[in-house]
């Protein structure tokens, strides 16, 4: 588990280590800028062994004194280094103004316009470091910085982004929520390069190789657009983690000094360990937990029994991928909840799986009787009018809960089935059910991005949690798991992690086994639905090309085996 940073945060975990005097902002700035050449070294490490040519971009801001800091250091290894400078060095803050003038003892600084970029062919550098903005990005770069980014993006033909070096973000990024700033209509529509229907972003595609970012990695990196602009994100530590860590309220927030804000953490799951924080241990299991006690006295009930509601003749694959992945990843017992009709072909395609006849809500609310039913999963293949007609009784049950596709359309069709759900249900929609669900979220989200902090998918999930009233997981590459009382949790299928053989019909039925599967093992709703989705796309990693979703639940086995879980 590894934090992830607004960048609120950022600024308040830099104003409180400041404040302690123990280090002040020009030592960060010089710790940035030498972690930026560092990364540049370790990712091409041929850089390192002669003296090349960099361009680097400077901003208004601490990025572009971050960027004067690396101007400086290139040019002490012998480098030939061009500097540029959008806005007056006058208005740079201080920290900025001090390492601007200190590399203007050794070199020139001319103002960045893409004319002059163009010219004497400044487009043959080794390396081009962006330095314009970074976590300071307050609305869309417009006008001739707009067009100056676009042209560092690819639209006029040049291609930087093999040797760009983004410094904390590219430019023109928005770090909170992944959302690259669009200019304003009717600006955007004059510009455009690329007509789309609600303006052109600023770039739209890989912008950098190579992103550097400091202390911790920010949302942004790994949410919506992010991670195609990125390239590929190297954190550097500016030894700040004292004041990352001390900066922690009891809930799990961070403190703005100068505000008073109180900003809930964000963790995301990027290997088997969960020790991110003692204070939210309960949340970040190791998968070394999905073990099973090896005493004496444990039997399948010990791993609960989980009910999996099926659909019509026809249909019941979808349940039957959910039932299997809940078996695999542990649970006890896993029983089908089959429609008469529907028997013979589920009967004829399980067997450790096992079924039991449920026509009526009133087969239900008799099967629920048993108490040894933890956990119910509704959704996959179930058909909308079976689900709307089983869900009053599932979800009045208050046993744990899986709601998917069917399940979830059922329910943003009847406001009276949204007003039964309780703590202990997990909502997993795509992007089409969650616009069903939480429309105008969904119209907020979807919305252009014109000034920062964008709105982002962690605000819509943990928003859509609140507004539910239990937990909510929104699926996709970047996919967000939230409560409602704001805890989220990021599990990201990007960079090292890509999975894109997940991309294939069934596997997020899998995933609601998965997570039904933990549920009934005992986990709690939060700790069982971000284990899941990061088991889910292990798999895909691990089988690889050629991923249908019956492979996901076989590939458990080894995924879990590698990761620990004896
Ligand atoms: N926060 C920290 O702990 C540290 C920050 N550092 C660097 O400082 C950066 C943050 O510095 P700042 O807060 O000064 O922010 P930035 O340098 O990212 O940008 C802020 C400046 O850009 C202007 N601006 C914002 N959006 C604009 C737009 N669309 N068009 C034109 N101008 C625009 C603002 O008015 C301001 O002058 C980080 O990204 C990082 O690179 C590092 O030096 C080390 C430590
Ligand atoms: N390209 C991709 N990379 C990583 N994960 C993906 C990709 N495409 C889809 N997924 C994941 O696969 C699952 C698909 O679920 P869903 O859209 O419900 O599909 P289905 O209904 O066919 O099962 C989700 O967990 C989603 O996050
Ligand atoms: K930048």
């Amino acid at each position: 588990m590894s934090e992830l940073l607004t960048t609120a945060q950022m600024r308040a975990i830099e104003a409180a280590a400041i404040e302690s005097g123990r280090v002040t902002g020009l030592e960060l700035m010089e710790r940035a800028g030498a972690g930026v050449v560092e990364a540049i070294m370790e990712e091409w490490p041929a850089l390192a062994k002669s003296s090349y040519r960099a361009v680097v971009l400077c901003g208004p801001g601490n990025n572009g004194g971050d960027g004067f800091v690396i101007a400086r250091l290139l040019m002490e290894r012998e480098w030939e280094v061009q500097v540029f400078l959008y806005g007056a060095p006058e208005t740079l803050p201080p920290d900025a103004k001090t390492n601007y003038d200190l590399w203007c003892r050794l070199g020139d600084v001319l103002p960045l316009s893409e004319k002059d970029f163009r010219k004497d062919g400044r487009n043959t550098a080794d390396i081009y470091i962006d330095a314009i903005f970074g976590t300071g990005l307050s609305r869309a770069p417009d006008g001739e910085l707009a067009q100056f980014l676009r042209h560092l993006g690819g639209a006029g033909g040049d291609d930087y982004a093999a040797r760009m070096v983004s410094v904390d973000a590219p430019s023109g990024l928005c770090l909170d929520s992944g959302r690259v700033l669009v200019p304003p209509p009717p600006e955007a529509i004059a510009n455009l390069l690329d007509a789309r229907p609600h303006g052109a972003p600023v770039y739209s595609d890989r912008f950098a190789a190579l992103t550097v970012t400091f202390q911790s990695a920010k949302a942004g990196h790994f949410l919506a657009e992010g991670p195609a602009v990125c390239g590929k994100v190297v954190v550097k530590d500016i030894g700040l983690s004292d004041w990352q860590k001390r900066n922690l309220a009891a809930k799990g927030e961070t403190r703005h000094p100068a505000k008073g804000l109180r900003i809930p953490k964000l963790f995301m799951r990027d290997g088997p360990k969960g020790d991110a924080d003692p204070q939210l241990r309960h949340l970040t299991y190791d998968m070394a937990m999905l073990s099973k006690y090896r005493g004496a006295g444990s039997h399948k009930f010990t791993y609960g029994h989980a009910l999996v509601l099926c659909g019509a003749a026809g249909k019941t694959g979808a349940a039957r991928l959910a039932a299997r992945g809940a078996l695999r990843i542990g649970a006890g017992v896993v029983s089908l909840g089959v429609p008469a009709a529907a028997m013979p072909e589920v009967t004829a395609q399980v067997t450790s799986i096992m079924t039991a006849r449920i026509d009526s809500a009133e087969d239900l609310h008799e099967a629920l009787k048993d108490s040894r039913i933890t956990t119910l999963c509704l959704g996959p293949g179930m058909g909308i009018a079976r689900a709307a007609s089983l869900l009053p009784v599932a979800l009045r049950a208050k046993r744990k809960t899986v709601l998917d596709a069917d399940a979830l359309t059922a329910l943003s069709q009847d406001p009276a089935l949204m007003a039964l759900l309780h703590d202990d249900c997990i909502l997993t929609p795509h992007a089409g059910e969650f616009a069903r669900l939480f429309p105008q979220i969904s119209a907020r989200l979807k919305a252009l991005a014109i000034s920062g902090p964008a709105y982002s998918k962690v605000d819509a999930t943990r928003e859509a949690a609140a507004a539910a009233g239990c937990s909510v997981l929104y699926k996709g590459l970047d996919t967000v798991i939230a409560d409602k009382t704001g805890r989220a949790i990021l599990s990201p299928a990007y960079y090292s992690r890509a999975a894109p053989w997940l991309a294939t019909a069934g596997s997020g039925d899998v995933l609601a086994g998965f997570i039904t599967g933990l549920l009934a093992r005992g986990m709690p709703v939060l700790v069982a639905s971000e284990m899941g989705a990061y088991l889910h796309v292990e798999c895909a990693r691990s089988f690889g090309p050629g991923l249908i979703a019956e492979d996901l639940p076989e590939e458990l086995p080894k995924v879990m085996r590698a990761l620990g879980v004896a």
